[in-house]
């Protein structure tokens, strides 16, 4: 396993365009990243694995500071998983200068959910993807379905920009309780680790009871809040969505596809996850 620390390096490393898998990470690594690493090697294609912690997608308030970078032990892993390359750049590597040209995804998709909590999230997202395969140009490019709605925005901006690659979303790991693997989940304290379990479990009950009574949608998402808020979580949104376009269902939608998506703050943590159904 190679790892390219520049552009060049990484262009003059890699088997030329379309030719390759890629997993895009901020690193702090964890058996979800390794699932994905495992479905590109699917494709019998190297697999590229790039660590990044990009500072356009957080807010000034936000961890970017204090985010975890953890490369050599993520290295290691990577290593186990059969990754052929590991581009790591610094700041100043990607963003030589101000990075002013930008990818603004469509507000329809990226200001609602994340977008309206995480002002300028998703234009923080798609510029570096779409610079990042710039960069690696794979034929494959593999998301985790934890980040739900970034699958979805990367998805339109593959598809609106006709770009060649395939974007695959693969199926969230979990810890055994239920908690989705998260790079932030680092951040809790023990105490705060027991409570965590709520976050999935207000998706599920949700989830359970429209599937049972569609009617009961919204009184279903205000006592998933509640429970949730029984643990100490403070939400910031708890909603049944259509699966395409993220959109609250119509009567009409309500026997599905669908999904249940949730952020919400456990003290100064904030968690995100879903459940399709
Ligand atoms: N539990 C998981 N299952 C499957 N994919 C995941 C999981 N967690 C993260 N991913 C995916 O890994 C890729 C890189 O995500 P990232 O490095 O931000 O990890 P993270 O654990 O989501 O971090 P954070 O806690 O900061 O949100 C994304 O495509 C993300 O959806
Ligand atoms: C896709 C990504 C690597 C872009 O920084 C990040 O948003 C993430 O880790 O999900
Ligand atoms: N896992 C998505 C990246 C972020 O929260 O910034």
């Amino acid at each position: 396993m190679q790892i390219l620390h520049t552009i060049d390096a990484l262009r003059a490393a890699l088997p030329g365009p379309g030719a390759c898998a890629f997993v895009p990470t901020m690193g702090n690594l964890h058996e979800g990243h390794l699932a994905l690493v495992r479905q590109a090697r699917t494709h019998g294609l190297p697999v590229v694995v790039s660590i990044f912690v990009n500072r356009l997608q957080f807010a000034p308030h936000e961890d970017f500071d204090t985010y975890p970078r953890t490369l050599e032990r993520d290295a290691d892993l990577l290593r186990g998983a059969g990754a052929s390359f590991v581009f790591a750049p610094q700041e100043s590597e990607l963003y030589p200068q101000p990075q002013t040209f930008k990818v603004h995804p469509d507000p329809a998709i990226a200001d609602i959910l994340e977008g309206h909590f995480r002002p300028g999230f998703f234009t923080g997202v798609c510029t570096v993807v779409m610079k990042l395969f710039q960069c690696v140009q794979p034929r494959v490019a593999v998301f985790g379905k934890k980040d739900y709605q970034q699958l979805a925005v990367i998805r339109q901006m593959a598809r609106q920009f006709a770009l060649p690659i395939t974007v695959e979303g693969i199926d969230t790991s979990r810890a055994d309780d239920g908690l989705a693997l998260s790079s932030r989940n680092g951040y809790l304290s023990p105490e705060q680790r027991q409570q965590a379990v709520a976050l999935s479990q207000a998706l599920r009950q949700i989830a359970n009871r429209v599937r049972l009574d569609p009617s009961s949608l919204h009184v279903a998402e205000a006592e998933g809040a509640a429970t949730l808020m029984a643990q100490g979580w403070a939400p910031d949104y708890l909603t049944v969505r259509r699966r395409d376009d993220l959109l609250p269902p119509d009567a009409g939608d309500l026997a599905g596809p669908l999904v249940v998506l949730g952020a919400a703050r456990l003290g100064t943590t904030r968690l995100i996850d879903n459940l399709e159904f």
